[in-house]
């Protein structure tokens, strides 16, 4: 892979930028934008990914700044409402404000009953109506005996789910799972976490898989993961500011087929953005664009965060790319 390194780049930025809700147990996405030759990257793993896991995000950062991204072959993409372990009413309001026909709902969220999951995803098919699409997303919480009930129970809850993202945590437990229920199953973490993505496919455990370009090293590398699962793909944001997920569009712009909507509404679960122009969808669509969008100066500034949340950053950065390129 072509990438430049870190010396070579025109500037380093870290930001911090508060969540609307809590999801995915935080409350502010913090990652660095990178400018290179080719544009803008960004580097933003979770706090909970350790460096060695954190390689492949940088990957994709330097991809962005150093290579032009593949040929699309749609111009637009059908993207989810993502909405997260908040009441039903909450719930509802998402739904209605982004303007989606498919909804995304997380469910198995820690401390949180089966009840208010049911409650969530039934208020979320009353605000799309019947056309619309529900899938949930239960990060491997469940063994395989809940994911059967539970599974059961939301779809009747939603009036037919459409799939079930990573119920449990292991592929025998997803094939398990997949074999005693009539919804589909999306792999998510088997995909990214996993040494050997093809496993998925060949254990029988799912019927779609959920691609990231961010954590699977940019859109190269993950188009080379969609093509060898061998299953319908769903590209899904690791929740970027716009300047990451233009990389994700660009990913869902070239897969030759794209049959489900994509997870890639996720600016609206932030509370700001680096560029002006940010990729909120408008009537449950974002654009490809073929470049990454240029960060505007006054954002950059008002999410910069403190001197000591910046060195931590930076340190991250050279210490995962010594790793990258050791
Ligand atoms: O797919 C979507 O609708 C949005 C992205 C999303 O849900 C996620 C992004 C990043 C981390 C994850 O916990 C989460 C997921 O599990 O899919
Ligand atoms: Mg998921």
């Amino acid at each position: 892979m072509a990438t430049i390194d870190l010396a070579e780049l025109d500037a380093v930025r870290v930001y911090a930028l508060p969540m609307r809700n809590r999801f995915r147990g935080i409350t502010v996405r913090r990652g660095v934008l990178l400018s290179g030759p080719a544009g803008w990257g960004e580097f933003c793993p979770f706090e909970d990914y350790d460096d060695a896991q954190s390689v492949p995000w940088l990957h994709a950062a330097l991809e962005a700044c150093s290579e032009s991204w593949p040929e699309p072959v749609r111009d637009s993409i059908p993207v989810n409402c993502t909405v997260p372990a908040v009441p039903a009413d909450k719930a509802a309001a998402i739904v209605a404000a982004s303007g989606c026909s498919t909804a995304k709902v997380k469910v198995a969220e820690p401390g949180q009953s089966a009840g208010e999951d049911v409650e969530r995803v039934a208020a979320v098919r009353d605000a799309l109506g019947p056309g619309g699409a529900i899938r949930v997303d239960a990060n491997a919480a469940w063994d395989v005996d809940t994911a059967v009930r539970r599974i059961r129970e939301l779809d009747k809850a939603a009036d037919g789910l459409e799939y079930v993202e990573q119920p449990c945590p292991t592929i025998e437990n997803l094939a398990a799972v997949r074999r005693r229920v009539d919804v589909r199953i999306a792999a998510d973490e088997s995909i990214r976490r996993a040494e050997d993505p093809l496993r998925v496919a060949v254990a029988g455990a799912a019927d779609v898989a959920v691609i990231k370009a961010t954590p699977l090293g940019g859109v190269r590398r993950a188009l080379r993961v969609a093509e060898a699962s061998g299953l319908p793909c769903v590209v899904s944001s690791a929740v970027e500011t716009s300047v990451g997920l233009a990389a994700q569009l660009a990913l869902a712009g070239a897969l030759p087929e794209l049959p489900f909507a994509c997870g890639l509404g996720t600016m609206a679960l932030l509370d700001g953005d680096v560029v002006a122009d940010s990729l909120l969808p408008v009537q449950g669509r974002l654009p490809v664009l073929r470049r990454p969008p240029q960060p505007d100066p006054a954002l950059v500034a008002a999410a910069t965060p403190t001197a000591d949340v910046q060195r931590q950053w930076l340190d991250r950065l050279r210490r995962v790319n010594a790793l990258r390129t050791s």
